[in-house]
């Protein structure tokens, strides 16, 4: 198994709460005053259930702290707890909106005169109440191509769509130096997903850099990338050996599930055509714009859910020689299923993040779903575990399967 010890884990994301949930265990030590507004994780299995995270130890020194000036707390707390309260308990947070801080009145202004949100309801998280304006906070971190130094993408996903709220808040952010862009994913679902309906850029540019494999890729705030880039080109080499490429350039290669393209960009330039097929919008428009980045010519990437797939799926590619199949945590779908064993690939490279859904597809592929007189056809050769997320339960394989 590989494992980093110094980690930089490039995407975190953190959910705001009506207040700040305690651990059992810490009950006795902590007042419930402290605990009033919560930014942070959700407790395992709980999303209504927010514990405050003051520094995160999977993020990048920049992402938590502001290297170099000794002065200024983390970022995190200059910008959202000291000035508007978030984390600091109901008697200062009263404090600070009503007597205290000129920006917070502004803002509470502000939030009031854009639609009638309350400003105490913009500080508190959806939750079950499924009230409030901020959901999500999510950190992205990359670095500059030119200079090799960190750069921090800041997406706040709120639950309206009301932009303008947010403006005092990234007039403060905007002036940490590593801060190269501002979004705002404006999701009005219940749910506590973080893909926005509508996005706004609210400073700087709307995509974030990073290198992998040696190429460059540009990454939108909706679009999948991997969350630790270390252990990402850990993860991209296992999956280069595991093509064992002939090395003269003719094999075809499909990318399902190709996030921004990375996968088959890596390997494009020692195969033939690479095809590439994801759902989110925002990631195939990056793909197509990494592929030219990376002056890669022999790669298409394709919009699609393949989810919802139909008999004549692909019948206008070439057949692959390579399968990539990188799907999210749920399994694949049947009808996927039923197309690869179509299919007959040599081989397909199954990467999954999720041991339990990972075994149902490899069982299906290999022995079949004799209920509905699928036959199997693969034969499991390799499967390899990487560390992705060290210090969790959480473990992304990759596993290699050669066509009987
Ligand atoms: C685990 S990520 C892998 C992305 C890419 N292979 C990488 O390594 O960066 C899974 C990707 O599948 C996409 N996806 C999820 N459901 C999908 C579907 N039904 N059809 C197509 N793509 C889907 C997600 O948007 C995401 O980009």
């Amino acid at each position: 198994m590989f494992t980093v010890f110094s980690l930089h884990v490039m995407q975190m994301e953190f959910s705001f709460g009506p207040k700040g949930w305690v651990p059992a265990e810490q009950l006795q030590e902590k007042s419930t005053d402290e605990c009033v507004y919560a930014l942070g994780l959700h407790a395992p299995g709980f999303f209504d259930k927010v514990l405050n995270v003051n520094k995160c130890l999977l993020q990048s020194d920049s992402a938590n702290e502001k290297s170099g000036n000794e002065s200024r707390a983390t970022w995190r707390r200059t910008a959202i707890v000291e000035d508007y309260g978030v984390q600091e308990g109901r008697r200062k947070h009263h404090n600070v909106l009503e007597k205290e801080n000129e920006n917070m009145h502004e803002f509470s202004q502000l939030c009031k005169n854009a639609g009638g949100i309350q400003s105490w309801g913009f500080l508190r998280g959806m939750c079950n109440s499924h009230t409030g304006f901020l959901k999500h906070l999510m950190l992205r971190s990359g670095r500059n191509v030119e200079t090799g130094l960190p750069e921090l993408t800041v997406n706040f996903v709120t639950s309206s769509d009301n932009p303008e709220c947010l403006r005092p808040l990234v007039e403060k952010i905007a002036t940490i130096p590593e801060v190269v862009s501002i979004v705002n994913n404006v999701n009005t679902s219940i749910g506590y997903t973080s893909v926005g309906e509508k996005e706004y850029t609210l400073y700087g540019k709307s995509t974030i850099i990073e290198i992998l494999r040696g190429l460059t890729f540009q990454i939108s705030a909706n679009s999948f990338f991997q969350t630790n880039t270390r252990q990402g080109d850990v993860l991209y080499k296992l999956i280069e050996d595991c093509a064992f490429l002939k090395g003269d350039g003719s094999e075809i290669v499909l990318d399902l599930f190709c996030g921004t393209g990375t996968i088959g960009l890596a390997l494009a330039k020692r195969v033939k055509p690479v095809y590439g097929f994801e759902v989110v919008a925002q990631a195939v428009s990056d793909a197509r714009q990494n592929a030219t980045l990376n002056f890669i010519n022999n790669a298409t990437f394709i919009e699609g859910d393949l989810n919802k797939i139909g008999s004549a799926f692909a019948n206008n590619l070439p057949k692959p020689d390579i399968v990539i199949t990188d799907p999210n945590r749920p399994v694949m779908h049947i009808k996927l299923i039923k197309f690869l064993l179509r299919l007959r690939a040599s081989r397909i490279i199954y990467v999954s993040c999720n041991p339990a859904t990972c075994a149902r597809d490899l069982n299906y592929l290999c022995c079949g779903v004799p209920e509905q007189n699928i036959e199997g056809r693969y034969r499991l050769s390799s499967l390899q575990p990487v560390d992705m997320f060290p210090h969790t339960p959480h473990i992304e394989c990759v596993c290699s399967l050669e066509l009987r």
